[in-house]
């Protein structure tokens, strides 16, 4: 059974609550990071533990959300090995693995309606990574070292 972590601000709280079961419904075992309440909180304390737990394997993907998005993102995307996407389209959900085999979807809990929520994370779960000219891609993104830009060589 394929698992699932979850974190959430409080302003995604009521999102993750209505996700979360949809996700054990379909049958997905979730791990849940918190946050447990609409009481206001910061989402880097939830989001580097979920992070924690995909990077170590004892999670096979993630789903983050917080008001719009973009502060749970930026804090998933500074673990080496997370790929966190930020999708407001099921489209782009469907990218985000097949191009970016991304690790962690995102959502944008207060721009977008339930209905839609589950729409994305529909079209996530059933994409694949596609490989190939992506898989050479997304082997390049982790900061090995440091790069010149002229030759984006290792220096
Ligand atoms: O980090 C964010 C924005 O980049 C998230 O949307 C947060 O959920 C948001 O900032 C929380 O805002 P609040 O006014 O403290 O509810």
């Amino acid at each position: 059974m394929k698992k699932i972590a979850m974190a959430a601000d409080h302003a995604a709280f009521e999102l993750k609550e209505i996700i979360k079961p949809y996700l054990r419904e379909k049958g997905y075992e979730v791990v849940d990071f918190g946050t447990n309440s609409a009481e206001s909180c910061d989402y880097a304390d939830f989001a580097h533990p979920a992070a924690n737990a995909v990077e170590a394997g004892d999670c096979d993907f993630g789903i983050a959300m917080c008001g719009s998005g973009n502060g749970i993102q930026i804090t998933l995307n500074k673990h080496q090995q997370i790929r966190a996407a930020l999708c407001w389209l099921p489209e782009l959900a469907s990218l985000a693995r097949q191009h970016n085999d991304a690790n962690f979807l995102v959502l944008p809990a207060r721009f977008i309606s339930p209905e839609l929520a589950k729409e994305i994370v529909d079209a996530y779960l059933a994409a694949q990574f596609e490989g190939g000219r992506h898989a050479r891609r997304v082997e390049k993104i982790p900061v090995k070292s440091k790069i010149s830009f002229e030759s984006q060589e290792l220096i």
